[in-house]
């Protein structure tokens, strides 16, 4: 794991952005974080009018009502605009164990995927892979998992699934990821560090 600092946030987004860009040139196949930090980086995408004819994936999904705005495809979706048609999503109109089983088999062709943008929680988890998770060490390519916070459910990409992508790009913000960042590292046994990949980076405003 190597890991970037740059000079400010506005500096990693754009760092963030820039890498994006780059890969979206050559993919067939990436992932997509949720959450909150990514989303200046989507719209950014978005207005650079960027054309991708590639599959776009989310790296897990909240198990909400389909269309609720705490969904992530409904946010990352607001913010890639036109590209928001590139993403598979996750179907959130089945039971979880029916749309873990749909996804699974949908994003199967797509292995390995050439890059992910993913995240990263205080407390180390990424995608919807918290510490201790036994979604960790499953043998799906998609499972269901319970987070800590709300909305609990989830369903996620799995290290699995994850491993072999070419490269990596964990974008983590803000004093109160420092901790994590650190540990992760270190090459603790965190949920990021459950992924291999080709080439694996955190881009972050923190010094470590
Ligand atoms: O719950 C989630 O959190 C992570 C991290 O989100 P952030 O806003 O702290 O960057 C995110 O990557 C994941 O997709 C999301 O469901």
């Amino acid at each position: 794991m190597r890991v970037k600092t740059f000079p400010s946030p506005q500096a990693a987004l754009a760092g963030a952005l820039a890498w994006l860009m780059e890969n979206l040139l050559y993919a067939s196949c990436g992932v997509l974080a949720g959450g909150e930090t990514p989303l200046p980086v989507y719209r950014a995408l978005a207005r650079q009018g960027v054309r991708y004819p590639g599959v776009l994936l989310l790296s897990d999904e909240r198990w909400l009502e389909p269309g609720d705005p705490g969904t992530n495809l409904y946010r990352v979706g607001q913010a890639l605009g036109p590209l928001r048609e590139r993403l598979l999503p996750f179907p959130l109109g089945l039971s979880p164990e029916q749309a873990r089983d749909w996804m699974e088999e949908r994003i199967r062709p797509f292995l390995p995927f050439d890059f992910a943008l993913l995240g990263l929680g205080e407390e180390g988890h990424t995608a919807s892979l918290f510490p201790g998770s036994p979604a960790l060490g499953s043998s799906r390519l998609v499972e269901v998992a319970v987070g800590p916070t709300y909305p609990s459910l989830r369903l996620t990409l799995t290290p699995k699934a994850l491993s072999g992508t070419r490269l990596v790009l964990f974008l983590a913000l803000g004093p109160a990821k420092r901790q994590a960042i650190l540990r992760v590292a270190r090459g603790e046994d965190l949920p990021p560090n459950r992924i291999r990949a080709e080439e694996k980076w955190i881009f972050t405003d923190q010094e470590v």
